[in-house]
């Protein structure tokens, strides 16, 4: 129907996306990992011509953040890790431990699939050698996998919403918490927004860092034929927020969005690297 290959995603909705939060109840029922990997994290075309640019970006500045500018410590968490791995690629080498956690058992276990080396878990392996790239070496690609998989030392359940997000195990602060894309879904406004970072910049110790992925300008998401919620955010909240949680940025970059406007209405994928004051 001409109609309806004309209108927007939006308006094909109804229009149902304003400000129809995606509860957690819904992740668990209908968030499905193999279509969002696909639809999110393919690395490139059949002939190998690299198209996904949001990720070689989000890459990139892993790159620069743990094997460029040295951040390191002892133990790493990241806080709704997703179904996903690559956030771990430039950090393995820099951490004893990496606890990786999320809201949905779904993707808990699309994440152990991967460790166990499943024939089923996705396959990571053009963003392995492209990361081994980065570094210098692209050969290296699965002495990385095997470096991924013996760093991560827990899969956790979380839920950001909670004053301490790891409940009820309690965690010793880190060194470093990672964050890729997950408040600004989970978050139904600003006001649990701000307190969300607040409950997962208090897992890092002070002196530590907090780095974070955020989808700038974005109200959905799709995964398959779904959507999902995304709350719409500008770099000044982030930034406010990253500090009203006591932490000082030490620097920032955002790049334009380059999802197909089908998946998402995102504008910018901003990265952003902080560090805890320490309270004298
Ligand atoms: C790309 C991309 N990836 N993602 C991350 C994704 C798929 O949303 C996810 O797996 N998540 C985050 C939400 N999450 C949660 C949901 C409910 C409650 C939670 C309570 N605590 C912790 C986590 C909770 C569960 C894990 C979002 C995008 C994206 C965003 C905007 C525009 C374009 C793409």
């Amino acid at each position: 129907m001409r109609m309806e290959r004309n209108t927007c995603v939006h308006c094909r909705l109804g229009g149902r996306m304003e400000g129809d939060f995606t509860g957690k109840d819904v992740y668990g029922k209908h968030f499905a990992p193999k279509d969002y990997l696909k639809m999110y994290y393919s690395f490139s075309k059949e002939d190998g011509t690299q198209e996904n640019r949001a990720l070689t970006f989000y890459l990139q500045k892993f790159h620069k953040t743990f094997t460029v500018d040295g951040v390191k410590g002892d133990t790493l968490i990241d806080i709704g890790s997703g179904p996903t791995i690559y956030q771990f690629l430039s950090s393995c080498g820099s951490f004893r431990e990496i606890i990786a956690t999320d809201y949905t058992d779904q993707n808990r276990e699309e994440i152990k699939r991967w460790l166990k080396k499943d024939p089923e878990a996705f396959d990571w392996s053009q963003v392995l050698k492209y990361v081994c790239e980065l570094e210098g070496d692209r050969e290296k690609w699965v002495e990385k996998g095997e470096k991924v998989r013996s760093t991560i030392r827990r899969v956790l359940k979380c839920d950001v919403t909670q004053v301490n997000p790891l409940a009820p195990l309690v965690v010793a602060q880190a060194s470093c918490v990672t964050s890729t894309f997950c408040l600004d879904s989970a978050c139904k406004d600003v006001t649990t927004y701000l307190a969300a970072l607040k409950n997962v910049g208090s897992l890092v110790k002070p002196g530590g860092h907090l780095v974070l992925l955020v989808a700038l300008g974005a109200s959905f998401y799709m995964v398959g034929q779904h959507p999902f919620f995304c709350l719409y955010l500008e770099k000044e909240t982030v930034d406010r927020a990253v500090t009203e949680a006591g932490f000082d940025i030490l620097w920032s970059e955002g790049a334009k969005n380059s999802y197909s406007p089908i998946h998402s209405d995102c504008k910018t994928v901003y990265f952003l690297v902080a560090q805890k004051r320490i309270k004298v």
